[in-house]
């Protein structure tokens, strides 16, 4: 509920109307009463805008949620324009507290949303849920907005506080990792830990409000640390997981060069092991690398001589990173590295000599599976900022929902996060019930259509959104603040991974791969 302030002065709205000159201007706001005499002059909008008949003085209640987001007048220098309530009248718009659940139809998965029920979804994945709610909006989307305008990582306190909460091992998914750790402060137990709680933590944090941001946080470790995770070999593993599960360092995998993206097989970087075997020299570029630039350590794919082989690179001696800017934040820490002659020590080898495509295929799956459950939220959170748009904002004296165009664009929108998430959940329930290998086997043309269809939708809902919001869809800050970064941002997740047309042939290479050679039409 919005602050309620008991000691407000009481006004009629007579009394308010005598307030409505330059100097001497108050406005009604969902019946709160805002002296604006001295701020009008620095009102972004303007003063002019508070001075029109229609709002000095007056009930400006539907003029001014056309205009502004809620969050503004949560604000504490909006806060203390409050100067009373009018008589008899309650506010009746409600401002979200952290950890709430969104009461607007289909913002929040049918499993969160009280009618409805679900079979995947335990006590100990809603008890997750809750608490992951209220992290994400106390810690991490405040952390968010600051850095993904000024392009900066995110803060040491947010880093530590994930750290705290096991939250970096919880990315990684389940295994024996997370046993015997307290995970979110016990709402569940390493061993119970499954996919569907890993689903939920990655839903969470995809509501931070800041997409370059969730690439720079830690999002690199996803991916990079699973080789180290299951091929490096004893102290080295150990002391790297511990490392980076606790904060005190950062991974990423360095795998893409600006010669080869999806063709992992045509990489350059080259890896040449010295007469004793004894340590290796790495020669090369590797680009878009999220993360690169906050990292301490770097997963590399390299060119050996019978194939690929993949080493765990320290930041040292012969290794530069540079920034790199895209067309989202430099938050995301996004590097093209230079690799000179850095000599890395045998043991950093992860998996075998010249078997390195095995090591960074066996991730893929995951990561996908991964950026699926991001994608499939943030485009939940357009459509909730669609239906509130269409809903407040008023052309030709009627609300926008009025227009069955606009309605038609929503029921699209509806219809395609509602078809990804059932499919994420069908996967994930598969992912649950497999062992590694079973999902490499049964799951990566499933996945990998699974990753193509959202992130196909995702451009569809972009594209709906900013034709419903207009200019405001194009607008950094605002009303459409949030469609206008995902427009300009879901792209990302259909490229990184494996663009969607590489997705889609290797789902079909798999499916005839299958094909039982005794069917016929
Ligand atoms: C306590 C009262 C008010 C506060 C604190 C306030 C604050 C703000 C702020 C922070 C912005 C810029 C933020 C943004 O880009 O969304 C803004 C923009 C604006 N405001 Fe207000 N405002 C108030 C009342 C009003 C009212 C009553 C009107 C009625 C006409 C109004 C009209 C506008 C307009 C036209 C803009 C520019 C919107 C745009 O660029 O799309 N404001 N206001």
């Amino acid at each position: 509920m919005a602050t309620q302030q008991p000691t407000l002065k009481s006004f009629t709205k007579e009394e308010v109307a005598k307030h409505n000159k330059p100097g001497d201007l108050y406005v009604i706001i969902d019946s709160i009463v805002y002296d604006v005499s001295k701020f009008g002059a620095m009102h972004p909008g303007g003063l002019g805008v508070l001075l029109d008949p229609e709002v000095a003085g007056k009930d400006a209640t539907t003029v001014f949620y056309g205009l502004h987001r809620s969050e503004i007048l949560q604000k504490p220098q909006y806060q203390r324009l409050r100067i009373g309530q009018i008589e008899g009248e309650k506010q009746r718009i409600q401002s979200m507290l952290p950890g709430d659940l969104s009461r607007v139809p289909y913002a929040e998965p049918t499993w969160l949303t009280p009618e409805f029920k679900s079979p995947y979804y335990n006590e100990s994945h809603r008890a997750l849920q809750k608490v992951m709610r209220k992290f994400v909006d106390e810690v991490i989307y405040p952390d968010a907005q600051i850095c993904e305008e000024n392009g900066k990582r995110a803060s040491k306190e947010v880093l530590q506080a994930m750290a705290a909460n096991n939250l970096n091992a919880m990315r990684l998914g389940p295994g024996k990792h997370l046993h015997g750790r307290e995970l979110m402060g016990g709402v569940v137990k390493g061993e119970k830990y499954d996919y569907f709680h890993e689903l939920v933590v990655n839903q969470e944090i995809a509501r931070c409000g800041g997409r370059g941001y969730a690439d720079g946080l830690n999002a690199g470790m996803v991916i990079g640390l699973p080789p180290v995770l299951n091929f490096a070999k004893e102290p080295l593993r150990s002391k790297v997981i511990e490392e980076v599960f606790g904060g005190q360092k950062v991974i990423s995998l360095a795998i893409s060069e600006a010669f080869a993206g999806s063709d992992v097989a045509g990489l350059r970087t080259t890896a040449v092991k010295s007469e004793d075997g004894k340590y290796w020299t790495i020669n090369g570029t590797k680009k878009w690398i999220s993360g690169g630039m906050h990292s301490d350590y770097f997963t590399v794919g390299a060119k050996t001589d019978g194939g690929l082989t993949v080493f765990l690179v320290p930041r040292g001696e012969g290794v530069e990173t540079k920034q790199i800017k895209t067309s989202y934040s430099t938050a995301a820490g996004t590097a093209y590295i230079t690799f000179e002659n850095v000599k890395v020590p045998a043991e950093n080898m992860l998996g075998p000599e010249d078997g390195g495509l095995l090591v960074i295929l066996s991730n893929f799956n995951h990561e996908r599976w991964v950026m699926c459950c991001g994608s499939a939220r943030s485009s939940r959170i357009i459509v909730e900022e669609c239906l509130k748009w269409a809903a407040q904002r008023y052309v030709f004296g009627k609300p926008l929902l009025s227009q069955a165009v606009i309605r038609y664009k929503l029921a699209q929108m509806i219809a395609k996060v509602e078809a990804i998430q059932a499919w994420l959940e069908n996967v994930t329930f598969q992912m649950c019930n497999m062992n590694y290998k079973e999902q490499s086997r049964n799951l990566a043309g499933q996945i990998a259509f699974l990753k193509m269809q959202s992130t196909r939708f995702a451009g569809e809902i972009a594209d709906d959104a900013v034709q419903i919001f207009g200019g405001r869809g194009l607008t950094k800050t605002g009303m459409g603040k949030h469609v206008e970064q995902f427009q300009r941002t879901q792209k990302f997740d259909a490229i990184l991974g494996g663009a969607e047309e590489v997705l889609g042939d290797l789902g079909v290479r798999q499916a005839m791969r299958k094909m039982p050679k005794d069917v016929r039409l």
